[in-house]
């Protein structure tokens, strides 16, 4: 597994011109295209769906798209993102009536499954799921918005995901979400998490290279 990957939310990206950013930031060094999900239901704000997706994969993106869904309920999305290009898809299991099915349902259709959990979302949502997960996506705000703060007891959490991983002996990825900078990213690397998502601070920042380069310099310094 590449140890560390950075994962650009494209809530903060230019809509007018979405396969132009996209394919800007991925020559700029990211990894995994991060596709917030958002349906005004689930979180109270509404952004983009399947059709976007498969606009990314016929405009010619190649790379990983990592689909995080906000909405509820989640199976019927399923099969639908697996078909626009979609590589990973997590959706918080609270939003799910039966989180197994749904795990199981995304991977049937060729996906990596991914579980997300809230700032206040207990560790016990993963008891007996950790064979049936590829990721575990822990939010360090609360989903919605893009630009928001960091939540400092993130980083106590995950330590103790990690620990989870660890013991699992899978090769689960630990990603995380909200209010990552170049600033925090060594911290949150330390504290165990492999996928970062950044939105504000690489598509709000005047040069996305510079940027990303910037985060790698910092990941390259954890222990
Ligand atoms: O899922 C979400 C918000 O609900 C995120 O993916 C944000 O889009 C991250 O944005 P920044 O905090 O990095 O600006
Ligand atoms: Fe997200």
């Amino acid at each position: 597994m590449q140890p560390y990957l950075i994962a650009p939310s494209i809530l903060s990206a230019d809509f007018a011109r979405l396969g132009e950013d996209v394919d800007q930031v991925l020559a700029a060094g990211a990894d995994v295209v991060h596709f917030d999900v958002m349906d005004n239901h689930y979180v109270p704000n509404l952004t983009i769906g399947p059709m976007v997706c498969q606009a990314l994969r016929d405009y010619g993106i190649q790379a990983p798209i990592d689909v995080h869904l906000m909405v509820e309920p989640v199976d019927a999305l399923v099969p639908q993102f697996a078909e626009a290009g979609a590589s990973i898809i997590s959706f918080h299991p609270e939003a799910s009536r039966h989180v197994d099915r749904t795990l199981q349902l995304i991977r049937q259709h060729g996906c990596e499954a991914g579980l997300v959990l809230n700032p206040a979302t207990p560790l016990s949502v993963l008891d007996y799921l950790m064979d049936k997960v590829d990721l575990i996506l822990l939010m360090s705000v609360n989903p919605g918005f893009g630009g928001q703060s960091f939540i400092p007891s993130t980083l106590q959490k995950l330590k103790q995901v990690r620990q989870l991983i660890d013991q699992s002996g899978r090769p689960i990825r630990l990603e995380v979400d909200g209010g990552v900078k170049t600033d925090n990213i060594a911290e949150i690397a330390a504290a165990g998490a492999d996928m970062f998502v950044a939105g504000s601070a690489i598509f709000n920042s005047p040069s996305y290279r510079d940027t990303i380069d910037a985060m790698r310099t910092e990941l390259a310094k954890v222990p």
